[in-house]
């Protein structure tokens, strides 16, 4: 059994995860779920005084929005569309008559103006737009989703469905930059605090296709992604657990954020891989969370 496979059944054996059938699906355990959220509150309070608002979002996205951010571009492996029955009395019946005789009953399924969101900072762009030009020096927002990418998987670490915490830095280049490098060295004294080993690397997205990989190659080359690692499941290929990226003025001109100047707002963001981050703090520090070093323990439950 691959060190993966391995790892997700012990999840599952201590009640940590329950599996669901599909790989990358699994319910959490309340213990699970408390150090997500003592996690959450511990960076909630390092970024607490430079945060102009809050945000949570639902799984789901404007399909419209889901459009603008270019996603289907860039990741159409990765992304979920939401389907829903549309029809009448008659294409009810036929429905149900696929079901019985085991055909395929989805074909019928009618687009709605929903997308599961592929990225927790996605939704936050099209609402700051609205808002009109941004106020002088920008807006740094705190926000939290479940997203979702179709990337089935034995790794316990690469789910279909998971939650980011992040912060976005919206206003001008210098500031995007200042925010990103901020969390860089913020990122590595959480590991720190929290005892695990961790380095910071130059990554790219998993664009798609040929030109993907120009892309992708392009991406590291300017040095717009930075990735947190921590070995989980592999030492030799260590876990993303938080990602620093600069996304340019590419958010800016596709959504039309202005600055105070009526320039294209320059964004950034630090995302915190919630599970993966639980997952890397059960990997090194056991499945029992009472035997914990103390450190970690008063890191996150004070
Ligand atoms: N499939 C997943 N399951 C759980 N967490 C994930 C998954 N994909 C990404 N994340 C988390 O969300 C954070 C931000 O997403 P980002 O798009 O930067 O990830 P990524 O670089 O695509 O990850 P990877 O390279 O492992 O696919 C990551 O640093 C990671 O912690
Ligand atoms: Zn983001």
């Amino acid at each position: 059994m691959d060190a993966q496979t391995s790892f997700l059944d012990k999840l599952f054996d201590r009640g940590i995860l329950h599996s669901s059938g599909v790989d990358g699906l699994y319910a959490r355990s309340g213990a699970f779920e408390d150090v997500i959220r003592r996690f959450e509150d511990y960076v909630l309070k390092i970024g607490e005084g430079e945060t102009s608002e809050a945000m949570v979002f639902p799984p789901g996205m404007t399909m419209a929005d889901f459009e603008t951010s270019g996603y289907m571009k860039n990741f159409p492996q990765l992304a979920g569309t939401v389907h829903a029955f549309c029809g009448d009395n008659h294409g009810h019946m036929d429905l149900l008559e696929c079901m019985a005789t085991g055909k395929d009953w989805t074909e019928g399924q009618k687009r709605t103006d929903l997308a599961l969101t592929p990225a927790a900072c996605y939704p936050l762009y099209p609402i700051l737009a609205r808002r009109g030009p941004l106020p002088e020096g920008g807006v740094t927002v705190a926000l939290q989703s479940y997203c979702f990418r179709h990337e089935p998987s034995k790794d316990p670490a690469r789910m279909q469905m998971f939650r980011q915490r992040e912060y976005v830095r919206v206003g001008n280049a210098d500031e995007a930059i200042e925010f990103r490098e901020t969390w860089k060295r913020r990122g590595k004294e959480i590991m720190d605090a929290l005892h695990l080993p961790a380095h910071v690397d130059v990554a790219n997205d998993p664009f798609f296709g040929r030109a993907g990989k120009m892309l992708g190659a392009s991406q590291r080359e300017q040095e717009l992604k930075f990735e947190m690692l921590v070995a989980i499941t592999s030492s030799e290929n260590p876990t993303a657990c938080m990602s620093f990226n600069y996304h340019m003025d590419n958010f800016g001109k596709a959504w039309g954020i202005a600055r105070a100047d009526g320039e294209p707002a320059h964004t950034a963001c630090v995302g915190f891989g919630l599970e993966r981050i639980t997952l890397a703090l059960f990997r090194h520090h056991g499945l029992e969370i009472e035997n914990w070093p103390e450190a970690v323990r008063a890191t996150l439950w004070g």
